[in-house]
């Protein structure tokens, strides 16, 4: 799974790969003239420490009674003529194989003649102006360091930050129209609130993207550059330096492994609370009637309790590791500074070399603790945005085909058999044609398969035998979303999004006119909402807008698909939630559309059936009875026996909508 993330991380790069190479390059410079400073520190204290050094001369010659010549003859003699200077070069160098070259840092005094340089071991004396002077050029210098990784510092938090944001949008952009492309049945299994988490994945993205390009990278150079200049300094302190390294990528990499199992169970965990945050709001109505309100914080309680009681547990361990790492780093300072002072005191040091060194170290134990931190931040985030990828890697498309081109809306289903599970087949062998032009009623007991046969026919779901065909086109070798944008659905389950009344009606057909709109608007039988709505069609619905009552959302719907203009239609429950009377307008306008649109409807309320031209009564998934609605009602089936029902049932319906009419016009009339 990690190999596929780093794939689609990579991929995610790519495109931006010169900002990224820019990002990184920046994040080493502004690391890389940070390790100058501990060279400045060294300069500067052995200067100061210089100072003590040509005190304790003087007090010397004093308590000798000798003047400065006296002194330089007595060394140039002890040291077979070699003078001071020199000599203690060749000290050094004979200490530690390599020559001293402060000169690079500290500038040469302003009279341009060199001060004694300092060497391994050996602090020259420095008089105050000397000292003083050395101290304001390391001032200015590490004051210019300074700027200067700032500077470079910000110039690469702002590319980043540009970096991060192109990627972050790329990759929700990416990740979402992948989603959307999914088929239907991929939804079914899945929580939309659990899809919605691991699309939402993009900060993980940008973590790892940032992780390689401020930190890893930059971290690891400067971690080798320190190394490198420490053994170049002094390879014995360096050993004793590095003595509690081993141990402390020990612990480093053992907390990263350990931290990161569990992780995946973790981001589970979140989703399922996320999952059932969202299921509670979006079912509210159901949730308060059956007073159940307590129940559900219960279950989020438990489930979210059991997400925090694993986040406690890896902090605590998180904890653990630090404490040992920070005590590591403790130590390993404090044998620098033992064995360093041994050295100094042994003459093989100076006291810059030894503040020198344990400021290396400091810088040292910095990256090491900042990988074995990102290695586990980067462990979280590639857990995290492993599920965000596997919607990616898993989820096959809807494959492109040919577009679909109706000429007359023949629509054929040739023994079509399917299923959602291997257990249980819903269409078993159902075949049927629908002439061009008429309006078909597909009617069955609850659970025949009417929604599932509309489905197959807008190709959101393949039958696993069988064909279906529009105008002789296999709907297999078609665009999926040709298909569905020449076929025009209203069913019960239609979403109205944000934005205006208006904006939901053009849902179907962005490029429908304002007028089509409003003549939509009003054949779907939306007159008396608008009427009461000052805004009318410019109205906001949706979240945060005007709410819609049942019966209006599906005239948004319908209207919806009006303004489509689609040559085949299917009504599924369309006016189950409309009054007899807005139905009847709506049946009205459905007229107008009859001679030159295939329309098939699915309904539990004969009066939508009543006029239909032909009949298909499914049972288990295959059709059961067919003809016209006389032919049908004279034989005495199914449908003869649901319609004589279905009619009593409206009759009694209408005759106590009456009855309420009558109270309430009695009542009116008392008052
Ligand atoms: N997404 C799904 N996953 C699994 N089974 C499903 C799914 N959708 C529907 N079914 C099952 O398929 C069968 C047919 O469902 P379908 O919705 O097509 O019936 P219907 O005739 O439209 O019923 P109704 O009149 O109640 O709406 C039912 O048994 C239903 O439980």
């Amino acid at each position: 799974m990690k190999k596929a993330v780093w794939r689609n991380v990579y991929r995610l790069i790519l495109p931006y790969r010169k900002k990224f190479l820019w990002v990184v390059t920046l994040g080493l410079l502004s690391t890389g003239v940070g390790l100058v400073e501990p060279l400045i520190y060294r300069e500067a204290i052995n200067d100061v420490a210089g100072l003590f050094v040509r005190q304790a001369r003087e007090n010397a010659r004093k308590d000798l009674g000798v003047d400065a010549d006296e002194e330089e003859n007595i060394r140039s003699m002890i040291r077979n003529e070699v003078p001071d200077s020199t000599q203690a070069a060749t000290d050094s160098a004979s200490i530690s194989g390599t020559p001293h070259s402060p000169a690079a840092v500290v500038p040469k005094t302003p009279a341009g003649t060199s001060p004694t340089a300092h060497s391994r071991g050996h602090v020259a004396a420095r008089s105050p102006k000397q000292a003083l002077n050395t101290l304001l050029w390391a001032v200015a210098w590490l004051f210019v360091i300074n700027l200067i990784g700032t500077l470079l510092w910000r110039l690469g938090e702002n590319t980043n930050t540009r970096l991060s944001c192109l990627i972050e949008q790329r990759f929700i952009q990416g990740t979402f129209a992948h989603v959307l492309r999914l088929p239907l049945s991929f939804f079914s299994r899945r929580s939309t609130a659990a899809i919605a988490k691991q699309i939402d994945q993009s900060e993980e993205v940008t973590g790892i993207v940032n992780g390689f390009s401020q930190q890893i990278l930059p971290e690891l150079i400067s971690l080798l550059g320190i190394l490198a200049i420490m053994l170049w300094q002094n390879v014995a302190l360096t050993t004793v330096a590095l003595v509690t390294i081993p141990f402390y990528i020990l612990i480093a990499w053992r907390s990263a492994g350990r931290l990161e199992s569990g992780l995946s169970n973790y981001y589970s965990r979140w989703e399922e609370v996320s999952s059932r945050i969202q299921d509670g709001l979006a079912g509210i109505k159901t949730v308060k009637l059956s007073g159940a309100e307590q129940r559900e914080v219960d279950q989020l309680q438990a489930s979210a309790g059991e997400a925090y009681q694993d986040y406690i547990k890896r902090a605590r361990l998180a904890n653990k590791y630090v404490f040992w790492e920070t005590m590591l780093s403790h130590l390993s300072t404090a044998l620098v500074f033992g064995y360093g002072g041994y050295l100094t005191l042994e003459n093989r040091l100076t006291p810059g070399d030894v503040v020198m060194f344990v400021a290396y170290l400091d810088r040292l134990y910095g990256p090491i603790d900042t990988l074995a931190s990102l290695w586990v931040e980067l462990q979280q985030n590639i857990a995290s945005i492993a599920r965000a990828f596997r919607l990616l890697d898993k989820g096959v498309e809807e494959k492109a085909g040919s577009g679909l081109h109706i000429r007359h809306g023949k629509i054929e289903f040739r023994d079509v058999y399917f299923s959602y599970t291997p257990e249980r087949e819903v269409l078993k062998g159902l075949s049927f044609t629908l002439r061009p032009g008429t309006t078909t009623a597909l009617v069955g007991g609850s659970g025949a398969g009417k929604t599932t046969t509309a489905d197959l026919l807008m190709r959101l779901y393949d039958p696993s035998e069988g064909s279906i065909l529009i105008d002789g086109q296999d709907l297999r070798t078609l665009d999926a979303a040709s298909v569905r944008r020449q076929i025009g659905v209203v069913s019960t389950d239609g979403a109205v999004f944000r934005g205006t009344l208006a904006d939901n009606i053009r849902y179907k057909r962005p490029s429908a006119t304002d007028a089509e709109v409003e003549q939509a608007a009003i054949a779907a039988g939306m007159h008396s909402t608008l009427d009461r709505l000052p805004q009318g069609l410019q109205t906001p619905v949706g979240e945060s807008g005007m709410g819609l009552s049942v019966g209006e959302r599906q005239r948004v719907q319908i209207a919806r698909v009006l303004v489509a203009k689609p040559r085949i239609l299917v009504l599924d429950e369309a006016t189950a939630n409309l009054d007899y009377a807005t139905e009847g307008e709506v049946r009205k306008t459905l007229e107008g559309l009859r001679r030159h649109t295939t329309i098939i409807i699915i309904a539990h309320r004969y009066s939508m059936v009543r006029d239909a031209d032909h009949v298909i009564v499914l049972a288990e998934g295959a059709v059961e009875e067919e003809g016209t609605p006389a032919e049908l009602l004279a034989n005495g089936g199914w449908f003869a026996e649901w319609a004589r029902a279905a009619e009593e049932d409206q009759a009694e319906d209408e005759d106590s909508g009456e009855e309420e009419e009558n109270t309430e016009e009695e009542g009116e009339e008392e008052e």
